[in-house]
């Protein structure tokens, strides 16, 4: 269960914690999941000193118990990490299993250092609310800052809920910085037919349709459960029209698509989500190695799989959040087997803007 989902019921099963107390409790688990597999030989005592130290300007907790390491807490994270290395054994490189090697561009030093830090939280304003929602944040007193006309950058833990508190339907959505900049490579032309194919909650299809709003969609999902949520999210949003459908697309899928024919296709893979980690550390330490070669076995399928309805000279868009090669390069290396020949890709460096890390590349059906 991941913690964002266990520690409100834990907090609701003890109710002698105040909102003191479940802060610092919070603080601390989420700090402490950040150090992954470092010194994972001494007590969870010293680990949490540890992670504190690591994670913070200033801390209380450090201070009452381990004054001594509190004096360095303000120093520059690679000096903390210097003073850790000679100290008490700590090593950067056991933070995280990095067994599946990085992707190309990522600074491994740089990437490793960013899990001590929590990623802000990103909205999406849908346009022509621009002037609604700011207006709102700042009677609020909220602190943010402007990261282009559409998307806003606040603090995590901002309580959208109590500021929005009518309503915040069609005005925003939730997206990660770097899940918003997938959409650059999208470049849908009007009345087209798009299919995301691994949709979930839809953030690729809302951000794809507040660019191209007579976009033509089919949105897919081996999830029923999540393709049931959908309508309200996409209605709010003013997507009314759109098709969806419950696919395995490791299954052939032609009894249900014999006749569909796209001119473009989103593909947000399902993948190991090690670039978005600094949100939820606690997959660190429990992350299998083996996992990276069987994310990469289904991408290679599902891609395999979609291919088949893309139109010659038509795009698919190929995401994940991911900082392993092997399920970025590695499979569009795959596709390029497939009859595709890849136009544009890059690494989102969420690492070094506080956000999640991703990957996205746009590569064309061959016409023959
Ligand atoms: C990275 S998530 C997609 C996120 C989504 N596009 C968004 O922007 O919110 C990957 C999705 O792939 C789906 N998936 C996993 N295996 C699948 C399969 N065999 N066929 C179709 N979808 C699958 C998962 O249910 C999951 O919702």
């Amino acid at each position: 269960m991941p913690l964002a989902k266990f520690l409100p019921v834990y907090f609701r099963a003890n109710k002698q914690m105040g909102s003191s107390d479940r802060r610092t409790t919070s603080r601390l688990l989420y700090n402490y999941f950040r150090i992954g597999n470092a010194c994972v030989d001494l007590p969870v005592e010293e680990r949490l000193f540890i992670s504190e130290f690591l994670c913070n300007q200033s801390s209380e907790f450090l201070e009452y118990f381990k004054p001594e390491l509190h004096q360095l807490i303000a120093f520059p994270i690679n000096q903390k990490i210097d003073y850790l290395e000679k100290t008490c054994g700590f090593k950067l490189d056991e933070v995280f299993p990095l067994n599946g090697s990085l992707s190309k561009s990522i600074d491994r030093g740089a990437f490793l250092e960013s899990i001590f830090v929590q990623p802000d939280l990103f909205i999406r304003i849908n346009p022509g609310k621009e002037k609604f929602v700011i207006a709102k944040l700042e009677q609020a007193e909220t602190i943010f800052a402007k990261e282009s006309e559409q998307t806003l950058r606040l603090p995590n833990g901002t309580k959208l809920d109590s500021i929005f508190e009518d309503s915040q339907d069609g005005l925003f959505e939730i997206q990660d910085l770097s899940s918003q900049r997938t959409g650059e490579h999208f470049q849908p032309n009007k009345w087209e037919a798009w299919w995301d194919a691994c949709a979930a909650s839809g953030g690729k299809s809302l951000l794809l349709y507040s660019q191209e709003p007579t976009v033509k969609l089919l949105v897919s999902d081996i999830r029923e459960s999540v393709l049931n949520n959908l309508d309200k999210r996409f209605a709010d949003a003013g997507l009314l029209k759109f098709q969806k459908k419950q696919l395995d697309l490791l299954k052939n899928v032609d009894p249900e698509l014999h006749h569909y024919e796209f001119d473009g296709v989103i593909l947000d893979a399902p993948c190991t989500g090690s670039g978005t980690w600094g949100r939820t550390p606690e997959m660190i330490s429990q992350f299998e190695d083996h996992r990276i070669s069987f994310f990469q076995s289904l991408q290679k399928g599902i891609s395999a799989n979609v291919v088949k309805y893309l139109k010659p000279g038509k795009p698919l868009i190929y995401i994940t959040c991911s900082v392993f090669k092997e399920e970025n390069e590695e499979v569009v290396s795959y596709l390029e087997t497939l009859g595709l020949t890849l136009e544009k890709s890059e690494i989102l460096k969420g690492y070094a803007e506080k956000a999640d890390t991703m990957f996205v590349a746009r590569l064309v059906k061959n016409k023959d």
